[in-house]
């Protein structure tokens, strides 16, 4: 039938692409079939023939075009190769780059052609910020110099008629624009950077798995007692995703190039409660958060409603708070860099279940013991042993997916860290899951200054000689030496640190600048002596002040003095004392700026409200310790204050609920107070301060005493009043814990939301039952308050809000005129 050969035919997207054949008459009918459809013409594709040659050709021919033809001519069919290959070798990629910095898109085609470019579908053309470029046709470059916002949007290149396109996403710098701008002039480099968190309740196996995934065995791994984090670094090979440890204390990690590794860093959290207050300064926003449960452990779902700090044990219960901490400590509701798509936001958090040869066993167990069950009608589900199950449940859990905190999840996964398998494939999934998900983080592939990277290196080093804080000056000498601007030198200093401690690279706070904190642990190793003080009960016998920290918070300098004898960090070691001895010299200097680091240290504690010095009548200079007291029965308050002596008048309750309150938030609220209020005196000169309540005196008298007390997930306040005034109003009360929740949600960038509502003067604390809620007071005028017969929400107001003067001026002004 065919008179034709049927060789394979290439041709290139976008080109003219024929598929010819001649037959031995004119009078034999061809058809032709692609895979069993047959072939019909279309705008892009004409057949034709003459005589004995037919033909198909496609005008501009689609990667999708290639494939088997078949050729049909009455009972004899011939197979015909086709491989139309793509007209770009390279695409456009998308490119996400800081402002002020150069941008360029580049792409190759397999044959040279002229490329036309476009921005947001209108032709670009060549300008003083703009070059567009081609070597031999083939290689096509876009470059915009010194970027702004607005050159955000689609660029695409036309070729052949064919598109490319990618996003161009620029970035504000975050830290000091124009000294960032400034400092690029001089070149900038590309730098990866991850930053991996474990994070979970004690002994799940967090420490294993991190073992597991640096490759080392986890012979001799013990639960770590006390406070720690663990810090681990390693490098990750952007081509072959190979990652790269150091052993033992060599450190060739530096010698890796910036643009062709990235810096890994793991920090593992021990799991301890009592260090829950201190987590704002750990929770970066640019970090991967692997959140670490036990499988074989009983599984809660959602029991947020009555859940509050260190009152929760369950698995469940533990993924919900880590997700709503995560939430609320990365994500600010007005930042955009923390969206991902609608579904996904960022930072990354992947649950890695443990223990799965745990859950095996039970299994095993418990077939036997279910069945037993199943006979007796007794089973539940805690008896089948599903963990598994109850972890995806939560997982698809709809109140989950609606909440944003769900949008952080990426990935569930289960391994046995004693158990392996044989390649221990399962860990390097995980790697690569987790590599994968850095991509998505904003700080990705940033680009610096150059003398930045070079001072980071300068701190890589000191690390490495383990100098785990530097005073300021230091960090000047430091930044001279990499060439930092010298007449600003502390401007753009300052900025390049904001940038670190961002990254979670180091610890800096701009309004406490004497040290830099280089390593966590160094202030793991202060938060530890006096987050768990009492650790050390057993060693400084026979003092009182233990038993008052207990009772009061009250923390003397004693002491302090005492507990930074336990900091390692704050304290000459014996060989550095024993060296001073050898020498003969002088340890004053040495011991001066231990001094200055313990103040630092003092200063740091006090801005995370850890301790605080409260205003008093005496103003006395003293230390408290608000989350160390004993914590106490409401009632026993009301009467040690008389409350209850039918001579003093509650007001209406006052309180924001919360979605979620994050460990020693309220801290926070109850130091701010501190800050405007006098503490009342209790008894024989006690503060009354207690764990979770403030009772202070706001006028002169002290006859009228405010409240603020922490209940569940719901700050509330309360009035007291001793003598006995109509129609006082304490909306500047009500203002002022509105703003300084709204003044620590900034400051701490956390995500949270409340509602206000109003309750009648009953029991302490309010429970959630018969709540007013503020939005809802026009629905509900009148107000049924069980103890207090019927109360109207006008009388509930009025103690908390100030009739509104501008509108009853109003009304009064319209009514003169009339
Ligand atoms: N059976 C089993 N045991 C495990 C697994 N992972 C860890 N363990 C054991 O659990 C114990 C605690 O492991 P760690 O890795 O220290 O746990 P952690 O979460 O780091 O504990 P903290 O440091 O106290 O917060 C160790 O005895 C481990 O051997 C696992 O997958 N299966």
């Amino acid at each position: 039938m065919f008179t034709s050969e049927f060789d394979p035919v290439y041709c290139i997207e976008g080109g003219i692409l024929q598929l010819k054949c001649t037959v031995y008459s004119e009078t034999i009918d061809v058809h032709w079939f692609k895979g069993d459809m047959e072939i019909k013409e279309n705008e892009n594709m004409h057949i034709i023939w003459a005589d004995k040659t037919h033909l198909i050709t496609f005008k501009h021919a689609k990667v999708s075009d290639s494939g088997q033809y078949w050729i049909v001519a009455g009972k004899v069919q011939k197979q015909l190769e086709v491989t139309v290959q793509a007209l770009f070798k390279r695409q456009l990629k998308n490119i996400t780059i800081m402002e002020g910095l150069e941008a360029c898109f580049e792409c190759e085609v397999g044959k040279p052609y002229p490329g036309v470019w476009y921005k947001d579908g209108k032709e670009l053309k060549s300008s003083s910020n703009i070059k567009i470029d081609a070597i031999q046709e083939s290689v096509h470059k876009l470059t915009i110099f010194q970027t702004a916002l607005d050159h955000k949007g689609k660029y695409e290149i036309k070729i052949n008629d064919i598109l490319s396109g990618a996003d161009l996403d620029i970035k504000m710098s975050e830290h000091d624009r124009s000294i960032f701008l400034e400092a690029a002039k001089n070149g900038t480099a590309v730098r990866y950077n991850i930053r991996i968190i474990l994070v979970g309740k004690q002994r799940v196996g967090k420490t294993c798995l991190l073992r597991r995934l640096m490759n080392e065995g986890i012979e001799g791994v013990e639960s770590t007692d006390g406070i720690n984090i663990e810090v681990k670094k390693c490098k990750i090979n952007l081509q072959t995703k190979e990652w790269i440890f150091t052993k033992g204390n060599e450190s060739p990690l530096n010698e890796y190039p910036n643009d062709q590794y990235a810096d890994c860093g793991f920090w593992d959290f021990a799991g301890q409660k009592e260090f829950y207050a201190t987590h704002q300064t750990f929770l970066s926003r640019n970090a991967i958060y692997l959140l670490v449960v036990d499988v074989s452990e009983d599984f809660v779902m959602h029991t947020y409603n009555n859940m509050i700090e260190n009152q929760f044990d369950k698995t469940g219960e533990y993924i919900d708070f880590w997700l709503d901490n995560i939430h609320c400590y990365t994500v600010n509701g007005t930042d955009e860099s923390m969206i991902l798509t609608n579904d996904l936001l960022n930072p990354p958090v992947i649950i890695i279940g443990t223990g799965m040869d745990k859950v095996q066993v039970i299994h095993l167990l418990t077939n036997v013991y279910v069945e037993q069950k199943i006979k007796q009608n007794q089973t539940s589900e805690k008896d089948t042993g599903k963990t598994k199950e109850g972890f995806e449940r939560f997982i698809n859990n709809k109140l989950l997916r609606e909440h944003p905190k769900g949008k952080h999840l990426r990935k569930l996964c289960f391994l046995s860290n004693t158990k392996p398998s044989k390649d221990k494939k399962e860990f390097q999934i995980l790697r690569n899951d987790i590599f994968e998900r850095a991509k998505e983080i904003p700080k990705w592939g940033d680009n610096l200054p150059i003398r930045w990277i070079f001072l980071e290196k300068e701190i890589d080093r000191l690390t490495d000689n383990k100098e785990f804080v530097i005073s300021y000056d230091k960090a000047k000498d430091l930044a001279s030496k990499c060439s930092f601007s010298l007449e600003e030198i502390t401007l753009e200093l300052d900025s390049f640190l904001k940038y670190e401690h961002e990254i979670g690279n180091l610890i800096f706070f701009e309004d406490i600048k004497s040290y830099i904190i280089l390593e966590p642990k160094w202030l793991v190793d202060v938060f530890k002596c006096f987050v768990a003080p009492f650790q050390f009960q057993n060693q400084f016998i026979n003092m009182n002040e233990w038993s008052r920290l207990q009772s009061t918070g009250h923390l003397p300098k004693m002491l302090i003095e005492k507990l930074f004898t336990k900091v390692q960090v704050l304290n000459l070691t014996e060989i550095e004392a024993f060296a001073f001895e050898e020498r003969n010299e002088d340890k004053t200097l040495a011991l001066q700026i231990l001094k200055e680091k313990k103040a630092f240290a003092l200063e740091i504690m006090e801005k995370f409200d850890i301790i605080v010095k409260p205003i008093t009548a005496e103003k006395n200079e003293e230390y408290y310790m608000p989350c160390m007291i004993e914590a106490s029965g409401v009632d026993e308050i009301l009467d040690t204050i008389n409350v209850r002596n039918g001579q003093c008048s509650r007001t209406s309750w006052f309180g924001l609920q919360f979605n979620f309150l994050p460990p020693a938030f309220f801290n926070h609220i109850l130091v701010t107070f501190l800050s405007k209020y006098s503490l009342s005196i209790v008894g024989k000169g006690r503060l009354a301060i207690y764990r979770g309540i403030g009772v202070f005196d706001i006028e002169a008298s002290n006859c009228q005493k405010l409240l603020v007390c922490l209940s569940e997930n719901t700050v509330a306040m309360q009035v007291w009043q001793f003598e006995k005034r109509d129609g006082l109003c304490y909306h500047e009360i009500r203002k002022y814990l509105i703003k300084t929740v709204d003044i620590l949600r900034q400051k701490y960038r956390i995500s949270i939301i409340y509602q206000c509502f109003l309750k009648c003067p009953d029991k302490i604390p309010p429970g959630i039952g018969e709540r007013i809620y503020i939005n809802d007071v026009q629905k509900k005028a009148q107000h049924h308050c069980p103890e207090l017969d019927f109360q109207t929400v006008k009388d509930l107001r009025r103690c908390w809000f100030e009739v509104c003067l501008k509108s009853l001026r109003k009304f009064t002004n319209s009514k003169c005129k009339t």
